[in-house]
């Protein structure tokens, strides 16, 4: 698609407040081509007034959003497929039917639309739903629903609004497979979402709102590696990752609380200049030390770090 290969969504210098709440202070993002965005922020951060005033449910009180290098209207936003955090599909309809439906709002012929629809229920697995009452299907299910309503028009860019929350692994992977083919089509994506190991595994540019602001954002390795702060992985043969007791007096080492996704030995973070020998020192003298590492701080430790290190000035009553 040689529209979708160079587009580009901005949003330059937000603002929005819903009477006294300031809901976005100057919030500026890009969506780049060929590339799976994720929006993560804490809970109230912006993330949905974002997505809204992208869609144009909202007006921004001030602060231009432009696509392909033109401000964004309403003929551009129609060729957008958007997920809304409240899901607003008819209950009682018939899955296809309801898709058709949908497909055909948006200018697609019977016949397009029709094949659009059995494409995607193909793709998300719901072959067999078709002819189903929408609330007749599990919530996950319904949620697969709702990305095929994003995509049945082959959209230039999907905004979604947590797309992945409550669904088993099996449905992550198979909505994270229809997006990854989605951004291969031409259309950038991006989804907020809470859970920022997916994130991580999914995403190749990550934006990090607090407070109505972006406070980190770029490729998701790139930030990563830019972090300054180290930290390593210790093994202690006998020791278990909650037994930290070893590197008790090592100043300017702190143990990271065990997550999923070290829960191997023990994820040591350093300060700037802490030598990383002594850690290795204490730890040998605990026992045999069978691994050694410096490792990358994962989404989830960049994400606490940020959000926790910038202070908030906004976002209360002005
Ligand atoms: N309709 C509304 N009326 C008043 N305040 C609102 C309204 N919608 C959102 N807000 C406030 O605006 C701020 C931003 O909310 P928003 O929903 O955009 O955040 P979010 O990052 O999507 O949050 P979450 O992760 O909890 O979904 C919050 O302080 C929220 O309470």
């Amino acid at each position: 698609m040689s529209i979708a290969s160079t587009a580009v969504l901005r949003c330059r210098d937000l603002h929005l407040r819903y009477g006294s709440v300031v809901a976005l202070d100057g919030l500026s993002l890009d969506v780049e081509p060929g590339r799976m965005t994720g929006f993560v922020g804490p809970n109230g951060a912006g993330k949905t007034s974002t997505m809204r005033i992208v869609l144009g449910v909202l007006g921004p009180d001030s602060g231009d959003v432009s696509w392909n290098g033109r401000p964004l209207d309403a003929a551009a936003r129609r060729r957008f497929g958007y997920m809304p955090e409240e899901r607003g599909l008819y209950p009682k309809m018939r899955v296809a039917e309801q898709l058709v439906y949908l497909a055909r709002l948006h200018g697609l012929d019977a016949a397009t639309a029709r094949r659009a629809t059995d494409d995607l229920l193909d793709r998300l697995g719901l072959t067999d739903r078709a002819r189903d009452e929408l609330e007749s299907l599990s919530l996950g299910n319904q949620q697969r629903v709702q990305l095929a309503a994003a995509l049945v028009h082959g959209p230039d860019l999907l905004v979604l609004d947590e797309p992945f929350s409550g669904l088993d692994p099996i449905g992550v992977d198979v909505l994270a497979g229809v997006l990854r083919e989605e951004v291969e089509r031409g259309a950038p994506v991006l989804f907020s979402s809470h859970q920022l190991e997916l994130v991580e595994r999914l995403c190749d540019t990550v934006a990090i709102v607090k407070d109505g602001r972006i406070v980190a954002a770029g490729d998701v390795e790139r930030l990563r590696r830019q972090n300054r702060r180290r930290m390593v992985r210790v093994e202690v043969e006998g020791e278990g990752a909650a037994d930290t007791s070893w590197l008790a007096g090592v100043e300017g080492a702190a143990a990271v609380p065990p997550g999923s996704d070290h829960e191997r030995g023990t994820l040591v973070a350093l300060d700037d200049d802490t030598d990383a020998q002594l850690v290795l020192d204490r730890a040998r003298a605990a026992g045999p030390v069978t691994h050694f590492s410096f490792v990358l701080p994962s989404l989830s430790e960049l994400f606490r770090e940020v959000v926790a290190e910038q202070p908030a000035e906004a976002g209360a009553a002005a």
